[in-house]
């Protein structure tokens, strides 16, 4: 999984398929360069921009790049349905970034209402479109989306995924300096879920193998769990990863459309209906096909420290989900 290039042509036999895919909060900090992204990739051939205001300016824009999606901008919920409308891929990043000294979960309040009302909407209008949800907390806004989907009579667990590929190009890009190792070659899963001690990086599986010593593996650990969290620093109060995130978010996009098209072999880490673990919504590989998942993958073998990671996350990912659960139940 790397995006091969920004201008390029489609693999041959790729072009047969249009394939629609809305942005829900494509105005914002990941949906404008996700907008670019998604617009720069000739697998999509029509592009729907969604935001409560400033799409238009954003699709005009984008709209001018010489690539084959057809870019369409909607503002507003009067005209949600006919953004959503035929979408084979929904991405959703709508919704309020963190300030320093916040946790994810300190934004489920606001992003519970906005996830709940645009998952309603999908039920409605697109069906059977898988779902990218980026808005966080993702260990909650997934279950979430699930309930919402589940009323709704509309749920289809191989269908809603939850976007953990920052985590992963984190973790590559961290072991690949500490080693001094190719970016581009290198791959580390990383399972559980996407928010602090929740994201555990399988180091030992990473590849091409490289000796790591255990203060190595907990550095390169803790700062994978900790990246988010370095980039809002970062910004102090101009918002979290944008950019990083646009480009994880594409790249999982682009591995959904393949799948979707018949691709075999498309495996990518990502938080789903899970039975890996006794958590119901769990990240470990997943091969994507034609009907969204095609196999929730094991996890392999782990590490000592992996193993006591593992359970260290998991009281906290269970409370995540729950709470997901209950306010879509109670609200
Ligand atoms: N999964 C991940 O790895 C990951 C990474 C980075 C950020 N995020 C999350 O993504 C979300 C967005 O981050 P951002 O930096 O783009 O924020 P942002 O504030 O820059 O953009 C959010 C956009 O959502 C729009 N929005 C709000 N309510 C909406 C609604 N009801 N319908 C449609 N659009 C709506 C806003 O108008 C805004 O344009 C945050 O929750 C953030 O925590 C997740
Ligand atoms: O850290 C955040 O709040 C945003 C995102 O989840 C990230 O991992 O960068």
């Amino acid at each position: 999984m790397t995006f091969a290039g920004l201008f390029r042509r489609a693999a041959p036999g790729a072009l047969k398929h249009s394939r629609k895919v809305a942005i829900l909060g494509a105005a914002g900090g990941i949906g404008q360069p996700l907008a670019m992204l998604m617009k720069l990739n000739p697998l999509v051939s029509s592009l729907s921009l969604y935001d409560i205001a400033n799409t238009p300016g954003v699709a005009a824009d984008v709209s001018h790049v010489n690539t084959r999606a057809e870019v369409k901008g909607y503002a507003g919920e009067e005209q949600l349905a006919e953004a959503l409308t035929g979408a084979d891929l929904v991405i959703i990043p709508a919704g309020v970034p963190r300030k320093p000294g916040m946790t994810r979960d300190d934004l489920f309040n606001i992003n519970a209402g906005i996830v709940k009302s645009l998952c309603t909407a999908i039920s409605k209008h697109c069906p059977e479109a898988v779902v990218n949800m980026i808005s966080n907390p993702v260990n909650s806004t997934v279950p979430i989306a699930a309930e919402v989907f589940k009323k709704a009579s509309t749920y289809d667990s191989k269908k809603l995924f939850g976007v953990t590929t920052l985590d992963v190009v984190r973790a590559r890009t961290f072991y690949a300096g500490k080693k001094g190792l190719a970016v581009e070659d290198v791959d580390v899963p990383v399972v559980g879920g996407h928010a602090g001690i929740t994201i555990l990086p399988l180091f030992s599986q990473a590849t091409p193998k490289a000796t790591l010593t255990d203060e190595e593996i907990d550095a390169l650990t803790k700062r994978t769990q900790d990246g988010g969290t370095e980039v809002v620093q970062a910004k102090a109060g101009k918002g979290s990863a944008t950019l990083s995130m646009a480009y994880a978010g594409a790249l999982f996009a682009e591995s959904c459309l393949k799948g979707l098209n018949g691709e075999p072999g498309i495996v990518e880490c990502t938080y789903v209906a899970s039975t890996v673990t006794e958590l119901p919504f769990f990240s470990s590989k997943v091969r994507l096909g034609k009907d969204g998942v095609e196999e929730v993958l094991g996890l392999g073998a782990l590490s000592e420290y992996e193993k006591k990671g593992l359970e260290a996350m998991k009281a906290e990912l269970k409370a995540s989900i729950q709470k997901g659960v209950d306010f879509a139940k109670q609200s």
